[in-house]
Order: C-alpha cells, then sequence, then structure tokens
C-alpha cells in the first residue's frame, strides 16, 4: 500500500453498512451489501462477496481505504466508454433488462451460468445481436465451462461476432489451451481474463505466460488505484476496467482508475449501478450513451438511513473489517 493504515477503531467510527435491492439477479444475489468508509479524502466502499474469506476481502478493503484516505489520480479523460452487461437472463427478458441502460454500443453477456444450458447461451447472444445489430458483443463465462465445452460452445457463438470472451475457463493454463484450440479451427477470437488476475497470487502470471490477450482489472478486487496501475504497466497488455458490483462509491473509484489508464482500447464494464434499484444517492454513477463521467460520489444521508442494514449485519461487517484488517497489518502482507 502506498499510504499509512488509519487506526481500525477510526474506519469504524466513520463507516455505514448499506444493502441495495438489485433490479436483477446477477452473480447469484439480488442485493448488494457494502460497507462505505468516510475519510479525510471522500468515501471508500468495502463490498467484497459474503462467502470471501480475510485473505481476499482484504484486498478489497485496501482499496476502501485507499479512496477515504487519498486523493485520486490525475485523470487522462473525463469519461469513460463503458459496457451494458447483461445478466445470464432469458431471451424474452433481454430487451427490458437492456432498456436500463442508455444507448449501449458495447454488451457483455453473460453465458455459461449454472443450470442453464449451451442453448441457452446461442439463444441470448442471438437474441442481443437480433436486438442490436451494430453494437459490440462480448461474452463472460466466469470459469464455467471445461476445455472442450468452452471450444465448442465458443466456436458457435462466434458466429454472432463477439469482441472477446472472458474468462472461459478456470485457470491461466485452460485460458492459453481455449485460445489455441480456437486458432487451430481458424476462429481469432480473443480472451479476456478476469479470475485468473483477480484471484491469483500473482495477477501478472497470465500476462508472462502469454495466455489471454487482455486482462480484466478491477479496483476493489486488486487492491486498490494504485496497485491496478501497476499491475496493468507492469503487464504490457491492453485492460479493460470492470466493476465489482459496487455501489455508485465504488464505481466512482474505478471509474477514477479507469480514467488514469494510459490507454483503454476497449469499453470498460463500469455500467452495472443499471442493475440496482436503488442506489447510495439520488445522483447514481450512470453511463449516457455508453459514457460514464469520472467523479467523486458521496452517498446521501437520507439513503444511509433508508438502506441501512440490521444491528446483526453490521456486527458482521464490523468484525470482518477487523479481520482484514489484521490481515492488511500482517508483515507478510503483499498489499
Ligand atoms: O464487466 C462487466 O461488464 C460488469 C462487471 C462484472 O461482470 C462482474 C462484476 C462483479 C463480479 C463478477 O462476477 C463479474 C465479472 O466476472 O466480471
Ligand atoms: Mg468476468
Amino acid at each position: 500500500m502506498n499510504f499509512t493504515l488509519p487506526p481500525v477503531e477510526e474506519l469504524i467510527a466513520n463507516a455505514h453498512v448499506v444493502r441495495l435491492p438489485m433490479r436483477v439477479k446477477f452473480r447469484g444475489v439480488t442485493e448488494r451489501e457494502a460497507l462505505l468508509i468516510h475519510g479525510p479524502a471522500g468515501w471508500g466502499e468495502f463490498s467484497a462477496f459474503l462467502e470471501y474469506g480475510p485473505a481476499e476481502a482484504s484486498r478489497w478493503l485496501a482499496a476502501g481505504i485507499e479512496a477515504a484516505y487519498t486523493d485520486f489520480p490525475t485523470p487522462l479523460r473525463t469519461s469513460i466508454p463503458v459496457n451494458a452487461t447483461l445478466p445470464a437472463v432469458r431471451a424474452n427478458q433481454i430487451a427490458g433488462v437492456l432498456a436500463n441502460y442508455d444507448a449501449p454500443h458495447t454488451i457483455k453477456i453473460k453465458v455459461a451460468e449454472k443450470g442453464q444450458h449451451l442453448d441457452d447461451d446461442i439463444a441470448r447472444v442471438a437474441e442481443t445481436r437480433r436486438l442490436f445489430p451494430d453494437a459490440a458483443l462480448r461474452v463472460d463465462a466466469n470459469t464455467g465451462w471445461g476445455i472442450d465445452e468452452a471450444v465448442s460452445a465458443l466456436l458457435k457463438l462466434s458466429e454472432f461476432d463477439l469482441q472477446y470472451a472472458e474468462q472461459p475457463v478456470p485457470g491461466i493454463v485452460g485460458l492459453a489451451r481455449v485460445r489455441e484450440r480456437l486458432r487451430s479451427h481458424g476462429v481469432e477470437l480473443k480472451i479476456a481474463a478476469d479470475e485468473a488476475v483477480r484471484k491469483h497470487s500473482d495477477p501478472l502470471e497470465v500476462a508472462r505466460l502469454g495466455a489471454a490477450d487482455l486482462m480484466v482489472i478491477k479496483a476493489q478486487p486488486l487492491g486498490g488505484i494504485q496497485a491496478v496501475l501497476d499491475i496493468a504497466a507492469q503487464s504490457g497488455l491492453d485492460v479493460v476496467v470492470s466493476s465489482a458490483l459496487d455501489t455508485s462509491v465504488g464505481l466512482a473509484q474505478a471509474a477514477a482508475l479507469a480514467s488514469a489508464v494510459p490507454q483503454l482500447p476497449y469499453a470498460c464494464g463500469l455500467a452495472t449501478g443499471s442493475l440496482f434499484a436503488e442506489d447510495v444517492t439520488a445522483t447514481p454513477l450512470l453511463a449516457t450513451a455508453g459514457q460514464l463521467p469520472v467523479r467523486r460520489v458521496a452517498p446521501d444521508e437520507d439513503k444511509l438511513r433508508t438502506l441501512s442494514v440490521t444491528t446483526e449485519r453490521r456486527t458482521w461487517w464490523e468484525q470482518r473489517v477487523r479481520e482484514c484488517y489484521e490481515q492488511l497489518m500482517a508483515p507478510e502482507s503483499h498489499n
């Protein structure tokens, strides 16, 4: 970390825990909990997914503290081109979900959802292509396929003209295999690494092994803006800055990260504010015509009140902050 950790009691004293309802199920959740930290530089977000243990979640805490205690970097751009994100909904729900985004020019479609089949993915991608004939389409399987399955699925899905496929299979070597196998079929579909970057002990391994064409990078999961800018610079790969399904406070940090990345050849996955039915401010960070503004976000007091969680959940989050803080204080911490 490039800043001194404030005392944990100070973090807890200045924290608010909220729960936001979502318009549509995403990543298996219909509600999203987040702890927001108020600090001298503004607001930060700590919203590691509930199932993550302290080692992984501590990077998210470092990011939240960074946002609350340090200034955002000097922006190289004032707005960020963003994609709409389409959860693994049925084909007849697509138009309704995408109506929550203002004129998207790029759409990321979730595929390989547990309990669904390749036919569902084909129907979803085909219908999205029918509705948006000129949009750039990409798919994200979140490691949901095996190698053979990924190759046959992507051979079929690439008929709809895909910009890239994100994390079709688990691991780093798996990505490289899928990429090679597609090429041996004459399909030059680009492969993006996401989980292989943010969940791996070494986020640069993908780049070192040349396992993917581009990297998805996220502010909270990778420990904050400065940590991610270092990873991006060292990787030498093209990057796509994506959200961690954050509230508008976390999205502001992610947009600040995207604003400071030297090259942004692809739209970023930062339009996820549109997936929420409620946000922490009456002026949430939403995209207009595929562009997201770069600005700080402070939650509204009345939203903090109406969206606040039960005492029991608040206690759970406080305990989690303490456990993650311990990790950040540990001498072996890589953060
Ligand atoms: O990249 C996007 O378009 C939106 C963000 C997004 O897809 C995700 C946000 C949070 C958790 C992840 O499962 C998921 C992703 O895999 O990229
Ligand atoms: Mg992904």
